[in-house]
């Protein structure tokens, strides 16, 4: 299996490794879930709501990479919820861990091969819009790619047509009907008013931002700060998948420099875990309208 970069391949692994990763995985269910829902920093709870939980830890999928951060455990799981079978990814890789970009989405193409057709992504994200508090949720309706746009894109590279098309538009990337459904859900539960929709910033981390990065970053128009996703979403429309994207707001970018707390990882977790229960809740209802 060739994991390096050495040809300039888009993706480091051929479209045959990705197959045979995916071949891999399957072996231990015989469920076949056209739905994948990849699990934020501190938001595998969500595991919690599966039925029949079938764990496939990274390590058994050769040349996998792991994931080394706390709030990610590195497994598939193969489940039911609500009737429907879903694929959990609970681990995602990040670019500060010193993973190339498209060894970040790599996961991806392999949800794909394993037969996911809707792509449900969520992650841990700073506030950047004055209205957020920790706790709120926001419906990613857009995104600047801030890696991208600076010659980081996760499509970098030779492109196998058999992933997806060299040029990729991104004007249509996050599915409006799944974000109807998930405001529906919320507002259903009674919780609409922790709902806003809005654009989400990739940047590389693994610091958080300064006061002058936080105003900088508003000022592009970005709503919400993370350091994951965007590669994610990607190369999943790149994979002609329908994806729907949430951030769980953990903290309120200090804009006016008005804090004596430092922002840290275990904030970021105590936040997530403290949104657990209602976010189990959200996603039995949301995936029941999933098709
Ligand atoms: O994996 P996500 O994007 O949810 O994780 C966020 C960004 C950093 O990895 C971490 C910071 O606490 O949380
Ligand atoms: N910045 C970047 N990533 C984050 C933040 C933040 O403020 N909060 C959670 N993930």
């Amino acid at each position: 299996m060739a994991a390096t970069n050495s040809d300039m391949s888009t993706s480091g692994y051929s479209f045959e490794d990705i197959q045979a990763m995916a071949q891999e995985v399957l072996k231990y269910s015989s469920l076949r879930p056209k739905i994948g829902i990849i699990c934020g920093t501190g938001l595998g709870g969500i595991g919690d709501v599966l039925e029949d939980p079938v764990p496939v830890p990274y390590e058994v999928i050769p040349d996998f990479p792991v994931s080394t951060v706390k709030g990610h455990s590195g497994k598939f799981v193969f489940g039911m919820i609500q009737g429907k079978p879903v694929l959990l990814m609970m681990g995602r890789l990040h670019y500060y861990e010193g993973y190339p970009m498209w060894k970040v989405a790599m996961p991806v193409r392999v949800m794909k091969a394993i037969g996911i057709e809707t792509l449900i992504i969520t992650n841990a994200a700073g506030g950047l819009n004055p209205k957020y508090k920790p706790g709120d949720m926001m419906i990613i309706n857009d995104h600047i790619d801030f890696p991208g746009l600076t010659g980081e894109c996760v499509l970098i590279g030779k492109n196998d047509e058999r992933f997806g098309p060299r040029f990729l538009a991104m004007s249509d990337a996050y599915d409006k009907d799944l974000g109807n459904k998930f405001k529906e859900c919320m507002v259903q539960l009674g919780h609409g008013s922790l709902l806003h929709e809005g654009i989400y910033i990739m940047v590389g981390g693994p610091t958080f931002s300064t006061t002058a990065e936080y105003k900088v970053l508003r000022m592009f128009g970005a709503d919400a700060i993370g350091m994951s996703t965007i590669p994610e979403v990607v190369v999943g429309r790149h994979s002609n998948m329908k994806v729907f994207g949430l951030s769980l707001i953990t903290d309120a970018a200090d804009l006016e420099c008005a804090s004596k707390n430092k922002l840290t990882h275990e904030d970021v977790l105590k936040i997530a875990n403290d949104s657990a229960l209602l976010l189990q809740k959200v996603f039995v209802n949301f995936i029941s309208m999933v098709n």
